[in-house]
């Protein structure tokens, strides 16, 4: 081979180096061409769907529209299943919701090669750092402490926190100055502030503000290094965090992003190294995952990168769906009327002192019903697995699809979230009532349908904290105040690899007034857990 090359080379006056390097990218693009064009499928595989652009209309689409593209698809190709070639790999798109429940369960369709992509390009890992999260049995080591420390007495302590935080913020609003303290007061600062009344400019930033401040003092405790300029930071990472995660020259396209990881990195830093995290009012989620990983001699600067996904996932769907929980409540009178009906149900009064008892308040079905419908509306995660191992899932009526190793399965919670087949001719309709008293046999054909936290060994476990605090925030608002001026944005897609859609405030969000209701001008409201 050396010999003809050198031969070649000096023939066409190309240095033998280039020339060789020339084959090989000449090969690699042909090997390419190639199975991009007619990749093989076996009969088991999925049907295959070309794209309509040659070689990269499936990739174009899937960057362009993200989990939009696989809800078209659907709507024009409504098939279980389906293998769609991309440059790089064969995808698997699966609609069925008896093969995503499968895909879910499956020990051979893995998430853990995303968690060592995102910790690598999003959390900037070490290199010692990827080496451990690399080798599964680190990574289930890690991962025990989560479902425990996120249930019990340990979620009690967290919800209690969080929820005083909220109460504190509330009481504040419309009987004094706004103002904008750094990570102070539980609830967003709002402006024309007095008298009982407070017109916030911008509800969405209000909201976010103030659930966030929540969120990571519960989290992390009274030594907090998440201050207001860290969430800033936080919310700017999540802002960019597609970019981010595929390494797309964040330095260039995500400046304020990675010089905001970097603040974050450093506070959080500074918190491990002083052995914060283990303080008595520190969140047993923290506390937990960074004692298990230091027994694994993780460092405080290993700590301080890898456990940046906390508040990044505390927050990321939290916030917006707050948001679509408030608007979907306040826009509509009837509705706001409801959940003050049931929040008061779930209150008792002692002069100018209401206490609201969560768990109460929990098990209200309107107030659920509404958490659950924003879900199923707004939840557009993109599921995505790897294959590790050729699998065989099974749909509802037996039939069989091999997936094949080294491909991808993904799915979008847009399609069983809003099918026709489950949820009936009003699928597109915003209708809480549809989760109260629900028939048995409803119950039955919506099952593995509604799947806003994942499911198998990926099921969120910051769910019933989330849900626990959006429920107490909207009941409590619903009490206190009357609010004005809110209507239901449209949607617009979430950032890749988060679940809910955004709402698109278009540049002009409403300046919603909170008026103390009356009667209510004087009461501080507490949370019971
Ligand atoms: C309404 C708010 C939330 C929604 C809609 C949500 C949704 C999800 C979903 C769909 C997944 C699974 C992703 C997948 O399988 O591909 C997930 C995982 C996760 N969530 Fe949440 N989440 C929320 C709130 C939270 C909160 C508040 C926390 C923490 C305090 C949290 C922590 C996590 C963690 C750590 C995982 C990864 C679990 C694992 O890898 O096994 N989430 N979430």
């Amino acid at each position: 081979m050396a010999v003809p090359l050198l031969h070649l080379s000096t023939h066409l006056g190309i240095p033998p180096t280039i020339l060789a390097l020339s084959l090989v990218v000449l090969l690699l693009v042909l090997y390419l061409l190639r199975w991009a064009l007619c990749p093989t499928l076996d009969p088991r595989e999925p049907p295959m769907l070309w794209p309509k652009i040659p070689l990269i209309g499936h990739s174009l689409s899937i960057v362009s529209e993200g989990g939009g593209y696989y809800g078209r698809l659907y709507k024009t190709t409504p098939h279980p299943a389906l293998t769609l070639p991309t440059l790089t790999q064969k995808l698997y798109l699966l609609n069925s919701t008896a093969l995503i429940a499968a895909a879910l369960r499956s020990p051979t369709l893995s998430f853990d090669p995303f968690i060592v992509l995102f910790s690598q390009n999003a959390l900037a890992a070490s290199e010692a750092d990827v080496q451990r999260l690399r080798d599964p049995a680190y990574l289930r080591a890690a991962k025990k402490p989560f479902y425990p420390s996120m249930s019990g007495e340990w979620l009690r302590g967290m919800v209690g926190v969080a929820l005083g935080e909220i109460a504190g913020g509330l009481n504040e609003l419309g009987v004094g100055g706004g103002g904008d303290g750094d990570g102070g007061d539980g609830v967003g600062s709002g402006s024309g502030s007095g008298g009982g009344v407070c017109e916030v400019g911008h509800v969405g930033e209000w909201l976010r503000e103030g659930i966030s401040k929540a969120i990571v003092r519960a989290l992390y405790g009274s030594r907090n290094p998440i201050t207001l300029g860290r969430l800033y930071d936080i919310w700017e990472f999540d802002r960019k965090i597609t970019v981010l995660t595929l390494g797309l020259a964040p330095r260039l396209l995500a400046r304020k992003a990675v010089a905001g990881r970097g603040r974050i990195q450093a506070a959080l830093y500074e918190y491990y190294r002083e052995g914060h995290d283990q303080g008595p009012d520190v969140s047993a989620f923290v506390r937990n995952r960074a004692a298990a990983k230091r027994e694994m001699g993780v460092c405080a600067a290993d700590l301080a990168s890898g456990e940046t996904d906390i508040p990044w996932t505390a927050l990321t769907n939290t916030i917006p769906s707050l948001a679509w929980v408030f608007v979907s409540v306040f826009a509509r009178p009837d509705f706001a009327e409801r959940v003050r009906q049931e929040t008061a149900e779930a209150t008792t009064m002692d002069g100018d002192k209401a206490s609201v008892n969560v768990e109460e308040l929990g098990k209200k079905p309107f107030i659920n019903g509404v958490v659950h419908e924003v879900q199923r509306m707004y939840n557009k995660l993109c599921g995505y697995r790897e294959v590790l191992e050729d699998t065989v899932l099974r749909d509802a009526d037996g039939r069989e699809y091999l997936l094949k190793k080294g491909s991808s399965a993904q799915w979008f919670h847009g399609v069983p979230h809003l099918s026709e087949d489950v949820w009936g001719p009003d699928a597109r309709e915003f209708n809480p009532e549809r989760f109260i008293d629900t028939p048995a046999e409803e119950e039955k054909k919506r099952r593995g349908a509604y799947i806003p936290f994942g499911g198998g060994k990926h099921l969120c476990p910051g769910r019933r904290f989330a849900v626990t605090e959006i429920i107490g925030m909207v009941g409590a608002i619903a009490l206190m105040f009357d609010v004005e001026g809110v209507s239901v944005p449209p949607a617009k897609a979430g950032f890749a690899g988060c679940a809910m859609a955004h709402p698109d405030w278009k540049g002009n969000p409403p300046r919603v007034r909170f008026s103390r209701r009356k009667d209510w001008e004087k009461v501080q409201l507490e949370f019971i857990v």
